[in-house]
């Protein structure tokens, strides 16, 4: 298979199931942490590797060594290897996605911004995401009237927080997540209730449905539930860990143990609690948004700039989704009716927000 982004959250974890399953890895996509990258090489000895700054090249231990967006797509194209998984963050997992489903390659998809910005033109013939809240849904589905799915929250770093202490939290802070162990923009994105966003459109997209809803639930056991019209609802509990979300997406199925089974009385009990506005002034928008996805595209230009603003200092945590409210206020009317359409809109709410 081909890794997307191996040097990260999800791309560490897959490599981990990769070596659990004995599965061969083709290529190796990473950024800027070479002194992983040489390990993995070593461990998986791939074909070739990818990386995203020339001026790293001599640093790689290996023969065949590219960089930058168009060696990624050439390594999709000229690879044997029946699966992609995409562990890019952001818009630039875009264009490898495409390209994925382009080459008829089965895509296990970590890289959510894909679906969020152009979820409309994207194949799902052969993909399968890699996201604990869908891996949920998808497997509680069964042959009944479903009345509505409902996925969780953690609430993120400050969900405990009083509020009058958003204005001065320290980027440190925002990247402490209660429970997961992920990417810097994913854990900031979690902070703002923006993942959870981008969770009900990528929802959205893969179930065919609107009726979607979101909790907190606070320790991230109970990842999706299945709400059914006779009143019955299914939860799917595992512990949090990506392992089993990403072996089910690159091998469709799995009677192996991946994880240690949830011990309730451990656990003792669950707390669930709501999405507070107030807390989470994204949520103004949710039912704006899940009427109308094709403003996907905008939201996810915005938070990107406005959270690469907050990680260089230049703004405080709340201006984040004061950005992302105004690009969609901005915006509003924005309609999208091809690819391209997408690349233009995406550049322009870049533009806007950086003004
Ligand atoms: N982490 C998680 O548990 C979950 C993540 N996701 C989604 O999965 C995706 C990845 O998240 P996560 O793993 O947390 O993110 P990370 O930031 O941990 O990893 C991102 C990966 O992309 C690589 N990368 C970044 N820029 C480039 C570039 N220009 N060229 C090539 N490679 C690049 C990084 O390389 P390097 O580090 O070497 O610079 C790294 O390998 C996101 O879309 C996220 O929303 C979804 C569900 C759960
Ligand atoms: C692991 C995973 O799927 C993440 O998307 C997770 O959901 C993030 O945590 P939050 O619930 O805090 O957004
Ligand atoms: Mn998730």
């Amino acid at each position: 298979m081909i890794v997307l982004g191996s040097t990260g959250s999800i791309g560490v974890n897959t490599l981990n199931i990769a070596n659990k399953f004995n599965l061969d890895v083709e290529v190796l996509v990473a950024g800027t942490n070479i002194e992983l990258l040489n390990k993995q090489i070593k461990r998986f000895n791939p074909k070739m590797v990818v990386i995203s700054r020339k001026e790293d090249i001599s640093k790689v231990k290996h023969h065949n060594v590219g960089f930058g967006q168009d060696d990624i797509l050439k390594a999709i194209e000229e690879s044997s290897s029946k699966t992609v998984v995409n562990a890019l963050v952001g818009f630039l997992g875009l264009r490898p996605t495409l390209k994925a489903i382009e080459c008829r390659k089965k895509i296990a998809l970590a890289n959510k911004e894909s679906l969020v910005v152009a979820g409309k033109f994207i194949d799902q013939t052969h993909l399968s995401p890699i996201d604990s809240e869908h891996f949920a849904l998808w497997y509680l589905l069964q042959d009944k009237k479903i009345s509505s799915m409902t996925i969780t929250a953690s609430g993120g770093s400050f969900r405990d927080y009083p509020l009058e202490k958003l204005e001065k939290v320290s980027i440190k802070e925002a990247l402490s997540h209660p429970n997961w162990s992920m990417g810097n923009k994913i854990t900031i994105d979690s902070a703002t209730m923006t993942n959870k966003m981008f969770e009900l459109m990528e929802a959205a997209w893969l179930f065919d449905t609107r009726n979607l809803n979101a909790v907190i639930e606070t320790k991230s056991l109970i990842h999706g539930l299945v709400n059914f019209e006779d009143g019955s609802s299914t939860a799917h509990i595992a512990n949090a860990s990506m392992q089993l979300p990403i072996a089910y997406a690159i091998l469709g199925k799995c009677d192996e143990q991946v994880l240690e089974p949830v011990d309730l009385v451990k656990v003792g009990s669950l707390e669930f609690r709501e999405i507070e506005k107030q807390r989470y002034p994204i949520w103004e928008v949710k039912d704006t948004i899940l009427n109308n996805l094709d403003l996907g595209v905008v939201l996810n230009a915005a938070n990107e700039v406005a959270v690469s603003k907050f990680l260089n200092s230049e703004i405080s945590f709340l201006d984040v989704s004061k950005i992302s409210l105004a690009a969609l206020e901005k915006f509003s009317n924005v309609k999208t009716n091809s690819i391209d359409d997408i690349f233009e809109i995406d550049k322009e709410v870049r533009v806007y927000c950086e003004s």
